[in-house]
């Protein structure tokens, strides 16, 4: 089978066909991925039915599986570096809102990878394209940018976890960051819920800027939809788009199994 790899939309995400995952890859073929993945920043697997311990395989491929404290309480028994996405209420759901994973940590993991177990009608999951949300900005704005820090402090994800708020996790990471492997510059941002603003910078005039980064990068022009089906595996590149998981499911069952590799810390 020759691996092929396909354009999703016209700014984020390829659906890669001709490839089992649960099966051991040539050099070639990982070669591919990973200049399909620099280029892409999402690829989508259909049809996979990964189970977690090829999922935990393939992701060793691409750096090293964490364990996460925050979501200790998700994790697959056998599995630490494994934990399980199911529906929470709506209210409860941190991941209904555009986010890179884990930049309340010092090092914000690189690449999350998920295996959709149980899905329902809805549920669909969007990506950014935060290369293009930097690039697309005026050189006055770009030059504005840089050397800003942004306060990133977990509060909802620590909240639906049970976490005290004097105990929520917060970092300091730089607004524009420059990926480690493409040279690329991208948006480091997120929404209200989980950034306290820009450091030293008043609130008046933080939160205005934030606000329009957020929705400057998440226009319709800059996004992949995507449909999950039971079987899918879906990787990105956290430190070059930014997702949005869509709660207009209800009650009925949604499952997803999500590895986290650990990443470098954003510069
Ligand atoms: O449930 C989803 O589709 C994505 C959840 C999410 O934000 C994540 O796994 O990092
Ligand atoms: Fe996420």
């Amino acid at each position: 089978m020759n691996l092929k790899t396909t354009s999703l939309t016209g700014s984020v995400g390829a659906a890669v066909d001709g490839i089992s995952l649960s099966e051991p890859l040539s050099g070639e073929q990982l070669e591919q991925l990973r200049e399909a993945f620099r280029r892409h920043c999402v690829l989508v697997f259909r049809d996979q039915q990964l189970a977690p311990a090829p999922q935990l395989a393939f992701a060793r491929l691409w750096g090293e599986p964490m364990v996460s404290a925050l979501l200790s309480k998700l994790q697959l028994g056998e599995y630490p570096e494994v934990v399980q996405i199911r529906t929470t209420s709506k209210e409860l759901v941190s991941t209904e809102a555009w986010h890179y994973d884990a930049p309340h940590t010092p090092v914000p993991p690189k690449i999350t990878m998920l295996s959709a177990q149980v899905i329902p009608a809805g549920g669909d999951t969007m990506w950014s394209n935060q290369y293009l949300a930097y690039e697309s900005l005026s050189p006055v704005m770009q030059r504005m940018l840089e050397g800003l820090r942004v306060h990133f402090r977990a509060v909802k994800l620590a909240r639906s976890q049970g976490v005290m708020d004097s105990d929520v996790p917060s970092a300091v990471h730089p607004l524009v960051r420059t990926h480690p492997e493409t040279g690329r510059k991208a948006l480091y941002i997120g929404h209200a819920d989980n950034v306290v603003g820009i450091e030293g910078m008043h609130e008046a005039e933080s939160r205005p800027l934030l606000n329009f980064l957020y929705q400057h990068s998440t226009q319709p022009d800059n996004i992949y939809r995507h449909m999950w089906r039971a079987g899918d595996v879906v990787m990105w590149d956290n430190r070059c788009t930014m997702h949005y998981a869509v709660h207009d499911y209800g009650t009925q069952e949604r499952v997803l199994n999500r590895v986290t590799l650990k990443g470098e810390v954003p510069a």
